[in-house]
Protein backbone atom coordinates (compact mmCIF):
# COMPACT_ATOMS: atom_id res chain seq x y z
CA UNK A 1 0.00 0.00 0.00
CA UNK A 2 1.63 3.18 -0.53
CA UNK A 3 1.59 6.23 1.44
CA UNK A 4 -0.08 9.66 0.73
CA UNK A 5 2.12 11.95 0.82
CA UNK A 6 2.36 15.67 0.13
CA UNK A 7 4.51 16.91 -2.78
CA UNK A 8 5.47 20.27 -4.38
CA UNK A 9 5.09 20.55 -8.04
CA UNK A 10 6.94 21.93 -11.32
CA UNK A 11 10.58 20.94 -12.10
CA UNK A 12 13.66 22.90 -11.16
CA UNK A 13 11.56 25.37 -9.25
CA UNK A 14 13.02 27.44 -6.56
CA UNK A 15 11.35 25.43 -4.15
CA UNK A 16 10.94 26.22 -0.44
CA UNK A 17 9.18 24.15 2.68
CA UNK A 18 9.63 23.92 5.96
CA UNK A 19 7.90 21.17 8.50
CA UNK A 20 8.05 24.21 11.42
CA UNK A 21 5.99 27.32 10.75
CA UNK A 22 8.99 30.29 10.34
CA UNK A 23 11.78 27.95 10.09
CA UNK A 24 13.42 29.14 7.17
CA UNK A 25 14.65 32.89 7.26
CA UNK A 26 13.18 35.31 5.18
CA UNK A 27 15.28 37.47 2.82
CA UNK A 28 18.68 36.11 3.69
CA UNK A 29 19.83 32.28 3.78
CA UNK A 30 22.51 32.67 6.83
CA UNK A 31 21.52 34.71 9.60
CA UNK A 32 23.86 35.10 12.65
CA UNK A 33 20.70 32.88 14.33
CA UNK A 34 18.29 30.41 12.48
CA UNK A 35 15.00 30.09 14.49
CA UNK A 36 14.77 27.05 16.70
CA UNK A 37 18.48 26.99 17.01
CA UNK A 38 18.92 24.83 13.74
CA UNK A 39 21.82 25.41 11.65
CA UNK A 40 22.12 26.87 7.71
CA UNK A 41 24.19 24.40 5.67
CA UNK A 42 24.65 25.14 2.14
CA UNK A 43 24.81 22.54 -0.25
CA UNK A 44 25.60 22.75 -4.26
CA UNK A 45 25.63 20.54 -7.02
CA UNK A 46 26.66 23.04 -9.68
CA UNK A 47 29.72 25.09 -9.21
CA UNK A 48 28.89 28.47 -7.51
CA UNK A 49 29.77 29.97 -11.07
CA UNK A 50 27.37 27.85 -13.32
CA UNK A 51 25.37 30.30 -15.16
CA UNK A 52 22.34 31.41 -13.69
CA UNK A 53 20.11 29.06 -15.81
CA UNK A 54 21.82 26.02 -14.73
CA UNK A 55 23.04 26.58 -11.37
CA UNK A 56 22.18 24.05 -8.43
CA UNK A 57 21.90 24.41 -4.96
CA UNK A 58 20.01 24.43 -1.96
CA UNK A 59 20.40 25.96 1.93
CA UNK A 60 19.32 23.36 4.67
CA UNK A 61 18.31 24.65 8.05
CA UNK A 62 19.13 21.02 10.27
CA UNK A 63 19.41 20.19 13.87
CA UNK A 64 23.21 19.34 13.26
CA UNK A 65 25.49 20.21 10.70
CA UNK A 66 26.48 17.66 8.27
CA UNK A 67 30.47 18.17 9.64
CA UNK A 68 28.87 16.17 12.32
CA UNK A 69 30.04 12.52 11.75
CA UNK A 70 32.61 10.00 12.31
CA UNK A 71 35.77 8.75 10.41
CA UNK A 72 35.56 7.20 6.91
CA UNK A 73 36.88 3.43 6.72
CA UNK A 74 36.50 1.90 3.18
CA UNK A 75 34.06 -1.12 3.05
CA UNK A 76 33.38 -3.83 0.27
CA UNK A 77 31.98 -2.85 -3.19
CA UNK A 78 30.25 -5.91 -2.93
CA UNK A 79 29.12 -6.18 -7.18
CA UNK A 80 29.21 -2.21 -7.19
CA UNK A 81 31.64 -0.77 -10.14
CA UNK A 82 31.96 2.58 -11.42
CA UNK A 83 33.29 4.06 -14.45
CA UNK A 84 36.14 3.81 -15.84
CA UNK A 85 35.40 -0.87 -15.48
CA UNK A 86 38.80 -2.00 -16.53
CA UNK A 87 37.85 -5.32 -15.10
CA UNK A 88 36.78 -6.83 -18.28
CA UNK A 89 37.15 -5.96 -21.78
CA UNK A 90 34.11 -4.65 -23.92
CA UNK A 91 33.02 -6.51 -27.13
CA UNK A 92 31.28 -5.07 -29.61
CA UNK A 93 28.39 -7.57 -28.98
CA UNK A 94 24.96 -7.53 -28.61
CA UNK A 95 24.18 -8.56 -25.11
CA UNK A 96 21.16 -9.73 -23.16
CA UNK A 97 20.29 -10.40 -19.86
CA UNK A 98 17.51 -12.36 -17.61
CA UNK A 99 16.12 -10.23 -14.30
CA UNK A 100 18.64 -10.41 -11.35
CA UNK A 101 16.49 -12.41 -8.69
CA UNK A 102 15.84 -10.86 -5.54
CA UNK A 103 17.84 -12.61 -3.07
CA UNK A 104 16.55 -14.58 -0.41
CA UNK A 105 18.99 -13.94 2.58
CA UNK A 106 18.43 -10.06 4.26
CA UNK A 107 18.73 -7.52 1.89
CA UNK A 108 19.00 -3.74 2.05
CA UNK A 109 18.88 -1.37 -0.60
CA UNK A 110 23.02 -0.45 -0.11
CA UNK A 111 23.71 -4.32 -0.15
CA UNK A 112 21.80 -5.90 -3.12
CA UNK A 113 23.00 -2.88 -5.24
CA UNK A 114 24.41 -4.47 -8.58
CA UNK A 115 26.17 -2.99 -11.55
CA UNK A 116 25.93 -3.60 -15.13
CA UNK A 117 27.82 -1.30 -17.17
CA UNK A 118 29.27 1.90 -16.68
CA UNK A 119 31.07 4.40 -19.01
CA UNK A 120 32.60 7.40 -19.26
CA UNK A 121 34.39 8.24 -15.71
CA UNK A 122 32.96 9.14 -12.43
CA UNK A 123 36.29 11.15 -11.47
CA UNK A 124 35.78 13.30 -14.71
CA UNK A 125 32.16 13.59 -13.78
CA UNK A 126 31.20 12.22 -17.35
CA UNK A 127 29.18 9.13 -18.45
CA UNK A 128 27.23 7.02 -16.63
CA UNK A 129 27.05 3.41 -13.90
CA UNK A 130 24.04 1.01 -15.17
CA UNK A 131 22.92 -0.68 -11.96
CA UNK A 132 20.06 -2.89 -10.81
CA UNK A 133 19.09 -3.27 -7.54
CA UNK A 134 17.48 -5.99 -5.49
CA UNK A 135 16.31 -6.06 -1.96
CA UNK A 136 14.31 -7.33 0.80
CA UNK A 137 14.41 -5.14 3.83
CA UNK A 138 14.81 -1.62 4.43
CA UNK A 139 17.26 0.33 5.16
CA UNK A 140 17.72 0.39 8.81
CA UNK A 141 19.84 2.35 11.21
CA UNK A 142 21.78 3.97 8.12
CA UNK A 143 21.74 6.28 5.60
CA UNK A 144 23.73 6.86 2.02
CA UNK A 145 24.58 9.12 -0.48
CA UNK A 146 26.30 9.20 -3.26
CA UNK A 147 28.77 11.82 -4.50
CA UNK A 148 29.84 10.26 -7.81
CA UNK A 149 26.55 11.43 -9.43
CA UNK A 150 22.75 11.78 -9.63
CA UNK A 151 20.48 8.55 -9.20
CA UNK A 152 17.70 8.10 -11.58
CA UNK A 153 15.80 5.10 -10.11
CA UNK A 154 13.52 3.28 -11.99
CA UNK A 155 11.60 0.35 -10.29
CA UNK A 156 10.35 -2.49 -11.69
CA UNK A 157 8.98 -4.31 -8.99
CA UNK A 158 7.46 -3.19 -5.58
CA UNK A 159 6.97 -0.18 -3.86
CA UNK A 160 9.67 2.09 -2.16
CA UNK A 161 9.55 5.48 0.27
CA UNK A 162 12.71 7.54 -0.16
CA UNK A 163 13.43 9.33 2.85
CA UNK A 164 15.67 11.81 1.92
CA UNK A 165 17.17 15.63 3.32
CA UNK A 166 14.56 17.20 1.20
CA UNK A 167 11.41 14.80 2.27
CA UNK A 168 9.64 11.86 1.51
CA UNK A 169 9.05 10.38 -2.40
CA UNK A 170 6.96 7.24 -2.31
CA UNK A 171 7.87 5.21 -6.37
CA UNK A 172 5.97 2.37 -7.86
CA UNK A 173 6.65 0.96 -11.02
CA UNK A 174 5.46 3.03 -13.51
CA UNK A 175 7.21 5.86 -11.89
CA UNK A 176 10.57 7.26 -11.69
CA UNK A 177 13.24 8.89 -9.34
CA UNK A 178 15.76 10.98 -9.15
CA UNK A 179 18.24 11.68 -6.26
CA UNK A 180 20.55 14.44 -6.68
CA UNK A 181 24.48 14.09 -6.28
CA UNK A 182 25.32 13.93 -2.15
CA UNK A 183 21.38 14.16 -1.08
CA UNK A 184 21.33 11.69 1.96
CA UNK A 185 18.82 9.28 1.80
CA UNK A 186 17.37 5.75 3.11
CA UNK A 187 15.60 3.44 1.24
CA UNK A 188 11.75 1.79 3.01
CA UNK A 189 10.69 -1.21 1.39
CA UNK A 190 6.49 -0.78 1.31
CA UNK A 191 6.86 -4.38 -0.61
CA UNK A 192 8.86 -7.65 0.39
CA UNK A 193 10.94 -7.88 -2.37
CA UNK A 194 11.62 -4.85 -4.47
CA UNK A 195 13.90 -4.28 -7.96
CA UNK A 196 14.51 -1.83 -10.35
CA UNK A 197 16.96 -0.27 -12.40
CA UNK A 198 19.67 2.94 -11.40
CA UNK A 199 21.74 4.95 -14.13
CA UNK A 200 23.67 6.95 -11.57
CA UNK A 201 24.82 10.06 -14.08
CA UNK A 202 28.01 11.21 -13.45
CA UNK A 203 27.43 14.11 -15.51
CA UNK A 204 25.59 17.23 -15.47
CA UNK A 205 22.27 16.75 -13.84
CA UNK A 206 19.09 15.85 -15.91
CA UNK A 207 16.82 18.85 -17.72
CA UNK A 208 13.78 18.28 -19.54
CA UNK A 209 14.60 18.00 -23.63
CA UNK A 210 13.41 21.00 -25.56
CA UNK A 211 10.12 20.63 -27.15
CA UNK A 212 11.19 22.30 -30.27
CA UNK A 213 7.89 22.76 -33.23
CA UNK A 214 5.98 20.99 -30.99
CA UNK A 215 4.96 23.91 -28.90
CA UNK A 216 4.56 25.17 -25.71
CA UNK A 217 3.06 21.85 -24.06
CA UNK A 218 3.50 17.94 -24.39
CA UNK A 219 6.31 15.28 -23.97
CA UNK A 220 7.18 16.14 -20.16
CA UNK A 221 5.41 18.95 -18.90
CA UNK A 222 6.99 20.55 -15.70
CA UNK A 223 4.27 20.77 -13.53
CA UNK A 224 3.84 17.08 -13.22
CA UNK A 225 7.23 16.93 -11.43
CA UNK A 226 6.80 16.15 -7.97
CA UNK A 227 9.57 17.48 -5.02
CA UNK A 228 8.77 16.37 -1.31
CA UNK A 229 7.43 18.89 1.34
CA UNK A 230 10.23 19.10 4.26
CA UNK A 231 10.27 16.09 6.62
CA UNK A 232 13.22 15.83 9.58
CA UNK A 233 13.77 12.70 11.75
CA UNK A 234 14.95 14.13 15.25
CA UNK A 235 16.85 11.06 16.09
CA UNK A 236 19.75 9.46 17.90
CA UNK A 237 21.64 6.08 17.86
CA UNK A 238 24.54 3.90 16.61
CA UNK A 239 23.75 5.15 12.99
CA UNK A 240 25.71 4.44 10.13
CA UNK A 241 26.50 7.02 7.03
CA UNK A 242 27.56 4.54 3.50
CA UNK A 243 29.30 6.75 1.11
CA UNK A 244 30.10 6.44 -2.79
CA UNK A 245 32.64 8.43 -3.38
CA UNK A 246 35.42 7.67 -6.81
CA UNK A 247 33.83 4.68 -7.23
CA UNK A 248 34.18 3.09 -3.70
CA UNK A 249 31.88 2.74 -0.85
CA UNK A 250 32.69 3.77 2.13
CA UNK A 251 31.48 3.93 5.71
CA UNK A 252 31.36 5.99 9.32
CA UNK A 253 29.67 6.06 12.70
CA UNK A 254 26.73 9.14 12.38
CA UNK A 255 25.31 9.12 16.19
CA UNK A 256 21.79 10.79 14.77
CA UNK A 257 19.86 10.69 11.74
CA UNK A 258 21.64 13.04 9.39
CA UNK A 259 17.91 13.44 7.30
CA UNK A 260 17.43 16.00 10.44
CA UNK A 261 16.37 19.12 7.78
CA UNK A 262 13.45 21.07 9.54
CA UNK A 263 13.48 23.17 6.02
CA UNK A 264 15.18 24.01 2.58
CA UNK A 265 15.09 26.16 -0.37
CA UNK A 266 16.41 25.16 -3.43
CA UNK A 267 16.23 24.14 -6.88
CA UNK A 268 18.64 20.75 -6.29
CA UNK A 269 16.20 18.50 -4.57
CA UNK A 270 15.03 14.88 -5.32
CA UNK A 271 11.87 14.42 -7.22
CA UNK A 272 9.77 11.80 -8.76
CA UNK A 273 7.57 11.68 -12.03
CA UNK A 274 4.57 9.16 -13.35
CA UNK A 275 5.76 7.78 -16.51
CA UNK A 276 1.86 8.20 -17.71
CA UNK A 277 1.54 11.34 -17.48
CA UNK A 278 4.36 11.53 -20.64
CA UNK A 279 2.34 13.07 -23.77
CA UNK A 280 3.13 11.05 -25.82
CA UNK A 281 3.69 12.36 -29.52
CA UNK A 282 4.41 10.09 -33.05
CA UNK A 283 3.78 9.99 -36.14
CA UNK A 284 0.31 10.24 -37.57
CA UNK A 285 1.18 9.76 -41.38
CA UNK A 286 4.18 7.44 -41.87
CA UNK A 287 7.64 5.66 -40.99
CA UNK A 288 8.94 4.99 -37.60
CA UNK A 289 10.34 8.19 -35.78
CA UNK A 290 13.92 8.11 -33.87
CA UNK A 291 13.42 6.93 -30.19
CA UNK A 292 14.67 10.79 -28.87
CA UNK A 293 11.00 11.67 -29.82
CA UNK A 294 9.93 9.57 -25.98
CA UNK A 295 13.17 11.33 -23.97
CA UNK A 296 12.11 12.03 -20.63
CA UNK A 297 14.94 13.59 -19.29
CA UNK A 298 18.04 14.18 -20.70
CA UNK A 299 21.87 15.05 -19.30
CA UNK A 300 23.79 16.82 -21.67
CA UNK A 301 27.37 16.83 -22.68
CA UNK A 302 28.91 19.56 -23.82
CA UNK A 303 28.04 18.84 -27.49
CA UNK A 304 24.91 20.54 -28.65
CA UNK A 305 22.21 17.60 -29.34
CA UNK A 306 24.61 15.07 -28.06
CA UNK A 307 23.78 13.42 -24.22
CA UNK A 308 25.61 12.30 -21.76
CA UNK A 309 22.81 10.42 -21.31
CA UNK A 310 19.09 10.47 -22.34
CA UNK A 311 16.27 8.31 -20.56
CA UNK A 312 14.01 7.47 -23.03
CA UNK A 313 10.85 5.21 -22.65
CA UNK A 314 8.43 2.88 -24.70
CA UNK A 315 5.17 3.59 -23.20
CA UNK A 316 1.64 2.68 -24.00
CA UNK A 317 0.35 4.22 -26.99
CA UNK A 318 -1.53 4.25 -30.04
CA UNK A 319 0.18 3.16 -33.34
CA UNK A 320 -1.55 4.44 -36.77
CA UNK A 321 1.38 4.50 -39.31
CA UNK A 322 0.66 4.04 -42.50
CA UNK A 323 2.67 1.71 -45.02
CA UNK A 324 5.37 1.40 -42.68
CA UNK A 325 7.01 -0.97 -41.42
CA UNK A 326 6.17 -0.51 -37.37
CA UNK A 327 8.27 -1.85 -34.89
CA UNK A 328 11.84 -0.41 -34.40
CA UNK A 329 13.70 -0.38 -37.41
CA UNK A 330 17.29 -2.17 -37.44
CA UNK A 331 19.73 0.19 -36.40
CA UNK A 332 23.21 0.76 -36.46
CA UNK A 333 24.00 3.96 -33.70
CA UNK A 334 26.70 6.02 -32.78
CA UNK A 335 24.98 6.27 -29.07
CA UNK A 336 25.06 3.45 -27.17
CA UNK A 337 21.36 2.03 -26.15
CA UNK A 338 21.25 0.20 -23.29
CA UNK A 339 17.28 -1.11 -22.44
CA UNK A 340 15.31 -2.52 -19.62
CA UNK A 341 11.54 -3.34 -19.91
CA UNK A 342 9.33 -2.50 -16.70
CA UNK A 343 6.09 -4.68 -18.10
CA UNK A 344 4.64 -5.96 -20.49
CA UNK A 345 6.25 -6.91 -24.40
CA UNK A 346 8.65 -4.61 -26.11
CA UNK A 347 7.83 -4.44 -30.27
CA UNK A 348 11.19 -5.46 -31.81
CA UNK A 349 11.39 -8.01 -29.07
CA UNK A 350 8.87 -10.87 -28.20
CA UNK A 351 10.62 -13.48 -26.66
CA UNK A 352 13.63 -13.16 -24.01
CA UNK A 353 13.81 -9.60 -23.24
CA UNK A 354 11.11 -10.15 -20.19
CA UNK A 355 10.47 -7.38 -17.57
CA UNK A 356 13.14 -6.74 -15.09
CA UNK A 357 15.86 -8.07 -18.16
CA UNK A 358 18.24 -5.97 -19.83
CA UNK A 359 19.97 -5.43 -23.02
CA UNK A 360 23.11 -3.62 -24.59
CA UNK A 361 23.32 -2.56 -28.26
CA UNK A 362 26.90 -0.83 -28.19
CA UNK A 363 28.13 2.09 -30.52
CA UNK A 364 27.83 0.63 -33.95
CA UNK A 365 26.55 -2.71 -32.83
CA UNK A 366 23.33 -4.18 -35.24
CA UNK A 367 20.33 -4.27 -33.76
CA UNK A 368 16.62 -4.40 -34.49
CA UNK A 369 13.35 -6.59 -34.67
CA UNK A 370 13.82 -10.80 -34.28
CA UNK A 371 13.22 -12.69 -37.14
CA UNK A 372 9.70 -13.43 -35.94
CA UNK A 373 8.55 -9.44 -35.67
CA UNK A 374 10.15 -8.72 -39.04
CA UNK A 375 7.80 -11.70 -40.36
CA UNK A 376 4.68 -10.57 -38.20
CA UNK A 377 5.21 -6.88 -38.81
CA UNK A 378 5.98 -7.09 -42.79
CA UNK A 379 2.77 -8.70 -43.34
CA UNK A 380 0.57 -6.93 -40.86
CA UNK A 381 -2.79 -5.88 -41.37
CA UNK A 382 -2.00 -1.87 -40.95
CA UNK A 383 -5.02 -0.66 -38.87
CA UNK A 384 -4.64 1.55 -36.07
CA UNK A 385 -3.78 -0.29 -33.11
CA UNK A 386 -3.51 0.47 -29.55
CA UNK A 387 0.26 -0.69 -27.50
CA UNK A 388 -1.33 -1.75 -24.02
CA UNK A 389 0.37 -2.75 -20.78
CA UNK A 390 4.18 -1.93 -22.41
CA UNK A 391 6.93 -0.08 -20.73
CA UNK A 392 10.16 -0.67 -22.23
CA UNK A 393 12.98 1.95 -21.17
CA UNK A 394 16.47 3.06 -22.86
CA UNK A 395 19.60 4.76 -21.47
CA UNK A 396 20.87 6.16 -24.29
CA UNK A 397 24.39 7.56 -24.18
CA UNK A 398 27.52 9.26 -26.26
CA UNK A 399 30.13 6.68 -24.70
CA UNK A 400 30.64 3.30 -25.31
CA UNK A 401 28.65 1.25 -22.65
CA UNK A 402 31.21 -1.08 -20.80
CA UNK A 403 29.87 -4.30 -19.02
CA UNK A 404 31.13 -5.12 -15.79
CA UNK A 405 32.86 -8.89 -15.12
CA UNK A 406 29.29 -9.81 -13.14
CA UNK A 407 27.38 -8.91 -16.77
CA UNK A 408 29.35 -10.51 -19.11
CA UNK A 409 29.96 -13.77 -16.84
CA UNK A 410 27.25 -14.00 -14.27
CA UNK A 411 24.66 -16.64 -14.67
CA UNK A 412 21.52 -13.62 -15.79
CA UNK A 413 23.94 -13.38 -19.23
CA UNK A 414 21.75 -14.89 -22.29
CA UNK A 415 24.35 -16.52 -23.75
CA UNK A 416 22.43 -17.14 -27.13
CA UNK A 417 20.93 -13.76 -27.37
CA UNK A 418 22.11 -13.25 -31.10
CA UNK A 419 20.19 -15.95 -31.74
CA UNK A 420 17.33 -14.32 -32.29
CA UNK A 421 18.11 -12.51 -35.40
CA UNK A 422 19.43 -16.17 -36.99
CA UNK A 423 15.77 -17.26 -38.98
CA UNK A 424 16.09 -13.46 -40.40
CA UNK A 425 15.57 -14.75 -44.65
CA UNK A 426 16.62 -13.65 -47.72
CA UNK A 427 14.32 -12.97 -49.80
CA UNK A 428 16.18 -11.23 -52.69
CA UNK A 429 15.38 -12.96 -56.01
CA UNK A 430 17.25 -10.47 -58.05
CA UNK A 431 16.21 -8.61 -60.96
O1 LIG B 1 14.88 -1.15 -29.77
C1 LIG B 1 15.87 -0.43 -29.64
O2 LIG B 1 17.01 -0.89 -29.69
C2 LIG B 1 15.71 1.06 -29.45
C3 LIG B 1 15.14 1.73 -30.63
C4 LIG B 1 13.81 2.08 -30.65
C5 LIG B 1 13.29 2.70 -31.75
O3 LIG B 1 11.99 3.02 -31.74
C6 LIG B 1 14.05 2.98 -32.84
C7 LIG B 1 15.39 2.64 -32.83
C8 LIG B 1 15.92 2.00 -31.73
O4 LIG B 1 17.21 1.64 -31.71
FE1 LIG C 1 18.82 1.66 -31.67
Amino acid sequence: MSQELQYLTGFGNEFESEALPGALPIGQFSPQKVKYDLYAEQYNTTAFTAPRADNRRNWFYRIRPSVLQGEYEAIDNGLLRTAPITEAITPPSMLRWNPIEVPQEKTDFINGLVTMAANGSANGQSGIGIHVYVANASMEGRYFYNADGELLFVPQQGELILHTECGKLAIKPGEIAVIPRGIKFRVELLSDAVRGYICENYGNPYILPERGPVGANGYTNERDFQYPVAAFEDIEGDFELVAKFNGNLFRCDIGHSPLDVVAWTGNSAPYKYDLARFNVMNTVSFDHPDPSIFTVLTSPSGTPGVANVDFVIFPPRWMVAENTFRPPYYHRNIMSEFMGLIEGVYDAKEHGFVPGGMSLHNCMSPHGPEADVFEKASNAELAPQRYENTLAFMFESRYIISPTKYALEGKARQPNYADCWKGIKKYFKGA
